[in-house]
């Protein structure tokens, strides 16, 4: 088989940077052989009860590549799954998959790679930093491994080329081009380098030549010693004879597995030969299609062609296989990286997003500053009389507020964009939800730490809030952990929601208890006791009563210089102690 020309400029550009390590088939460290066997899967849909697999068994050995075929509802992409174990819900499935000989369910993740059809990147990262980032998440070992791992993989998938562009996103910046995007995620998948690799749909999107080069990666990953299995719809002639085996599908059926060119040989003897310049795939997935207002006709043409493979040696070979394959060794299971090195590559892939891509920040800062001039101006230098002492007051409850509802609703607003690859990431096995969640609070604090001291800092001398330096910085340090507690329990329920709209009507309620909780609106000592309990959950009552005890505790000394008119020193006293009463007995 010939490697395309794109394919072998680009691991000759691998080569002479990396020398020996380019070497296509030797790249990549050497992997348990695996065979995978599926014996008589059925799955139906546990509801309405349909049909989806029949009785489908078939089998992918080391050292081959194997492509799913069949027309679109042929039941590909549900026995991918059922191989993978993964979206099975709602599903009543039977029938066994066995690696080696050996049922591992879910386990089979911790020895595979799945490519799925969507890729889903970080776009504002180049395409060396991504695969850094990711080598910490798949590869248990040191630094100098990692870098070895990442160096074969660009060398193997001939992305050497583009290893310092972005890899861009649809809709937003330009970056690499459709095909490399494809190695791309070949290229995630094997730095851990895993026995089997799973593919869906590998070339949907690609041009003929870039899916000339996909497949023939594909290929060469199977000359390695994987075993690589991939759905793939209507290849062209030369790449259909490209797969080592192939596996036809029809009506959740299995119409036919084995090489290609006995496929080609046994629907002529089923009655449907290829005429001369004729792509035999097409006209096999056309002969096993389902026809709009011909379904009946179809059905039993599929009928009679999969009972014809059944009996045919091309059927009883399979079976024969089936029924021979033992028990061999288990696979050795990939080890996952430590809790710490998650959190760190997840804290540099955020952090390298949010520096690249500044509008965030910038549209945050603007904003706060914004809301500190507002702020300011409407409690502009507050006299200390019992009505500027109110303002006052209402003035640091309103902090706590705005430090709280801008930071929780824009973090459940912008999270969410982040879930369809953290969630692959999740059931990939890469990382822990608990690893994430310290990792996303952690790059968010610098931005959720600076806009919240922005606007106290625009709105302090304004409003004319007790400005000695000591109560500055303390008045920043209660902003920080306002923020940060808020900005912790956005993350929280983001993560925890199924949906934005969800996480959008819970964050609602829940703030305006904490809020009604938190001593400004009514007095927290005297909340009736099924809800008083709610106070101390609210970082409105803490965050306010901390502002309220820097703020007024150096006024109300008995030596303070503020009151030379002993009217007004009475007055002030007057109404700070009726505060006092009303929020907390804390405050001097
Ligand atoms: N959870 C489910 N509940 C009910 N029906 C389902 C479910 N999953 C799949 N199906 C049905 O099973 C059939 C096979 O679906 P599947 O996605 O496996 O086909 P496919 O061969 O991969 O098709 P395509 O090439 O269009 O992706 C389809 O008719 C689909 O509607």
């Amino acid at each position: 088989m010939e490697m395309t020309t794109e394919t072998c400029s680009l691991l000759s550009a691998g080569q002479s940077e990396y020398g020996a390590a380019a070497s296509m088939t030797s790249a990549l460290d050497p992997v348990d052989p695996v065979t995978i066997s599926w014996h008589s899967i059925s799955i139906c849909a546990a509801k309405s009860k349909k049909q989806i697999l029949d009785n489908v068994s078939g089998i992918a050995r080391p050292g081959q590549l194997l492509a799913l075929m069949g027309a679109s509802g042929a039941g590909k992409t549900t026995l991918l799954n059922m191989l993978l174990s993964r979206n099975l819900k709602g599903l009543e499935t039977n029938g066994s998959v066995k690696v080696n000989g050996h049922e591992l369910g879910r386990g089979i993740t911790a020895i595979s790679g799945y490519a799925q059809q969507d890729e889903l990147f970080v776009g504002t990262l180049t395409v060396k930093e991504y695969l850094n980032v990711q080598a910490k998440l798949r590869v248990n070992g040191d630094a100098e491994k990692r870098r070895r791992r990442v160096a074969n993989v660009m060398a193997q998938l001939g992305l050497y080329k583009c290893q310092n562009t972005r890899i861009g996103s649809i809709g937003g910046q330009k970056g690499i081009s459709g095909g490399e995007m494809r190695r791309l995620t070949f290229a995630c998948e094997l730095l851990s380098n895993p026995s089997v690799l799973f593919c869906d749909e590998p070339t949907t999107g690609l041009d003929s030549f870039m899916a000339e080069s996909v497949v023939q990666v594909l290929s060469n990953l199977a000359k390695s010693g994987r075993t690589v299995i991939c759905t793939i719809h209507q290849p062209s002639s030369q790449l259909y004879l490209m797969f080592d085996r192939v596996m036809f599908m029809a009506g959740g059926k299995t119409a036919f597995l084995g090489a290609p060119r006995e496929a080609i040989q046994f629907f002529e003897d089923a009655g449907f030969a290829c005429p001369r310049n004729f792509n035999p795939a097409d006209l096999i997935i056309h002969t096993l299609a389902v026809m709009p207002n011909e379904e009946e006709k179809c059905q039993q043409r599929i009928e009679v062609i999969c009972a014809k493979f059944d009996n045919s040696s091309y059927g009883r070979t399979l079976q024969f296989a089936l029924e021979k394959t033992e028990e061999g060794r288990k696979p050795s299971e990939r080890k996952k990286t430590g809790v710490l090195t998650q959190i760190s590559a997840l804290l540099e892939r955020a952090m390298i997003d949010t520096w690249r891509n500044p509008s965030l920040t910038r549209a945050k800062i603007i904003q706060k500053t914004i809301m500190g001039v507002f702020i300011g101006l409407l409690y502009l230098q507050s006299p200390l009389t019992s009505i500027g002492i109110s303002n006052l007051n209402g003035a640091l409850f309103y902090l706590v507020c705005e430090l709280t509802y801008s930071t929780i609703f824009g973090i459940l607003n912008f999270l969410p964009t982040d879930f369809p690859l953290v969630s692959r990431e999740y059931h990939d096995g890469l990382y822990s939800v608990f690893s994430y969640y310290v990792a996303r609070c952690l790059s968010y604090l610098p931005l959720f730490t600076a806009d919240g001291l922005v606007m106290l800092l625009v709105s302090y001398w304004l409003v004319g809030f007790s400005n000695s330096l000591t109560q500055v910085l303390f008045a920043c340090l209660i902003a920080f952990l306002i923020e940060q507690s808020s900005s912790a329990c956005g993350i929280m329920l983001s993560c925890v929601a199924p949906s934005l709209p969800i996480a959008m009507s819970t964050a609602g309620p829940m703030l305006t208890l904490l809020s009604l909780t938190g001593g400004l609106y009514a007095n927290v000592g005297a909340l009736p006791t099924y809800i008083s309990w709610i106070q101390y959950l609210s970082w409105f009552r803490y965050g306010f009563e901390a502002f309220a005890i820097n703020q007024w505790s150096s006024v109300n000394e008995p030596n303070s210089t503020i009151w030379t008119d002993e009217e007004k020193k009475s007055e002030f006293k007057g109404a700070l102690a009726s505060f006092n009463d009303w929020v907390s007995p804390r405050i001097p």
